[in-house]
């Protein structure tokens, strides 16, 4: 299988907030935006993977300040590491108000994707090699991430997350 870096899946995305898209306050609703992402997401993934991809989970995700109606969302998705069958992409979100001229960060996550065959079954994914020390810095830190989610949902005992605890071990030691 060949070996990928994470530009490989480097996805711009690029909406316009349209009156559809906001609230009463004429504010970008939060569900549209979590949707543009899931589609950027899904096609790094599919960069990545070459395979029909399916969200596995959501990160937390917070919406710091309001993006308004006439901006435009500039979405950038990325995978961080590649699993056995899953695929973590990070992304960051800017919202750019033309009038005004600003570009100011509103969002970012991760989402987890999983690769499926022609029959729906999960299959493997190609290897990610970081290059840059920013991609170096995401592909350390997915392995702690991923074991915090899989507690999250139920699929992994805290007693088996090693990364987890060493890190709060190593954060004990400083205090
Ligand atoms: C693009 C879209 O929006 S798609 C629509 C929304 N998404 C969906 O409908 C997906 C519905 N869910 C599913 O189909 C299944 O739960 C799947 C495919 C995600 C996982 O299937 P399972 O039978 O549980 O597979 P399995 O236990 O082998 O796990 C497969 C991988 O998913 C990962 N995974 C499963 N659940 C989660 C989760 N909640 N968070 C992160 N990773 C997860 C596992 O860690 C595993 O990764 P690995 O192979 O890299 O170690």
């Amino acid at each position: 299988m060949t070996l990928k870096t994470p530009q490989d899946s480097l996805t711009i995305m690029n909406e316009l907030v349209l009156p559809n898209d906001t609230n009463y306050l004429h504010n970008l609703m939060g569900g549209r935006l979590l949707h543009w992402m899931d589609i950027a997401a899904a096609i790094s993934a599919q960069k990545h993977c070459n395979r029909i991809v399916v969200t596995a989970s959501v990160d937390n995700v917070s919406f710091q300040q309001p993006v308004k109606l006439g901006d435009v969302i500039n979405i950038e998705a990325k995978v961080t590491r590649a699993f056995t069958t899953s695929m973590e992409v990070k992304l960051d979100v800017w919202a750019q108000n033309m009038p005004s001229g600003t570009n100011i960060k509103c969002n970012e996550a991760y989402y987890t994707f999983v690769a499926l065959d022609e029959n729906s079954r999960t299959i493997a994914v190609p290897e990610i090699e970081p290059q840059t020390e920013k991609e170096i810095e995401l592909y350390n830190g997915a392995l702690r991430r991923r074991q915090l989610r899989l507690i999250l949902a139920g699929r992994m005992h805290p007693d088996d997350a090693t990364e987890l605890k060493a890190l709060f071990t190593a954060a004990k030691k400083d205090v």
